[in-house]
């Protein structure tokens, strides 16, 4: 059994990055520069953009964090949207979700600038990649393919059972995992809350996918032996041997899973690390005009 090593993988990718800003700075170009909207004070939400900002300056990207708070018009926020739209100097927009339920998601992501949408959400991105063209492929499915290419693991011909069918994780993972180039090629089935025989499913599945946000969610019962397990969770559970109070677990049963897998990503410093990763490939390639291409 070999874990994933999400950070060390995203910490390649990120010196990559670094070196072409390098590059871009030797030819006096301006540098990538993404600016993230956060609305509210969801601490999971200040945690992650905290850290995609960070990340940004450790890189040499310039970033903008626009913060608002959750009492913010609907109407206000769009227009700071068209402003960064309308901004020269700004490659990627990040409009870190959830939002407060009065203002609608669906029209806040439409008004992204497609040519900036780094997360890869709007309409015609979406287009876009079910149609396999090129374009920004949402962060975190994006990550998962960078790692499954980094380690080589097999595709082709291969069962991939998807638990969770929403649009930032499951719907594009399943897209994804079935296109015809590696990786790819599986057959893919996707689960959800309706799916009645999930345990003879993930018994016959190769790879299995696991976006669902909840604990345990996958056990060793349900996993045959060898299979890959990618844990996309990312659940807070109350842990009193923690300074904090709790800690962070995936919707995998790592302890017991990783005794039959043969790879498997641990959480944290699996798949979360690699989200920003691909967050920071995504803004380089919209500073240069270029379409995420994977291989
Ligand atoms: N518009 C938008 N785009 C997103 O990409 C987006 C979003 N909204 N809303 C929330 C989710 C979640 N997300 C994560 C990013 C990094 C880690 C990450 O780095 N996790 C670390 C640990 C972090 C910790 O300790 O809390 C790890 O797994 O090792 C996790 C989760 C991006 N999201």
């Amino acid at each position: 059994m070999q874990i994933i090593d999400g950070k060390l993988v995203s910490e390649t990718i990120k010196t990559q990055l670094a070196e072409k800003v390098l590059e871009l700075k030797a030819l006096g170009k301006k540098v990538p520069h993404l600016a993230a909207i956060l609305v509210g004070d969801n601490p999971a939400s200040e945690t992650y953009v905290a850290s995609k900002v960070k990340s940004c300056a450790e890189i040499g990207y310039n970033s903008t964090l626009l913060r608002f708070d959750a009492q913010i018009s609907e109407k206000h926020l769009l227009d700071q949207i068209i402003a960064l739209n309308e901004n020269p100097d700004v490659d990627g927009i990040l409009v870190q979700l959830p939002l407060p339920k009065h203002i609608s998601e669906e029209l806040v992501i439409n008004t992204i600038d497609p040519g900036k949408d780094v997360d890869g959400f709007h309409p015609m991105n979406v287009g876009k990649m079910v149609s396999g063209l090129p374009t920004y492929i949402p962060a975190t499915p994006y990550g998962i393919m960078l790692l499954l290419e980094y380690y080589q693991i097999p595709t082709k011909g291969k069962h991939a059972v998807v638990i969770g069918r929403s649009h930032i994780v499951g719907t594009p993972m399943s897209v994804l995992l079935s296109r015809n180039a590696y990786p790819g090629n599986c057959t893919v089935t996707i689960c959800h809350s309706h799916t009645h025989n999930l345990k003879e499913l993930c018994l016959q599945a190769d790879i299995i996918v696991a976006a669902i946000g909840r604990p345990n969610f996958v056990t060793a019962d349900m996993v045959k032996e060898g299979a890959v397990i990618i844990d996309v969770g990312i659940n807070r559970i109350p842990d009193a041997t923690k300074k904090s109070g709790s800690r962070l677990v995936g919707d995998v049963d790592f302890a017991a899973v990783k005794e039959k897998a043969s790879f498997i990503t641990p959480v944290p410093g699996g798949v979360g690390p690699m989200t920003i990763a691909a967050l920071l490939k995504n803004t380089y390639y919209a500073s240069q005009g270029e379409k995420v291409k994977l291989n």
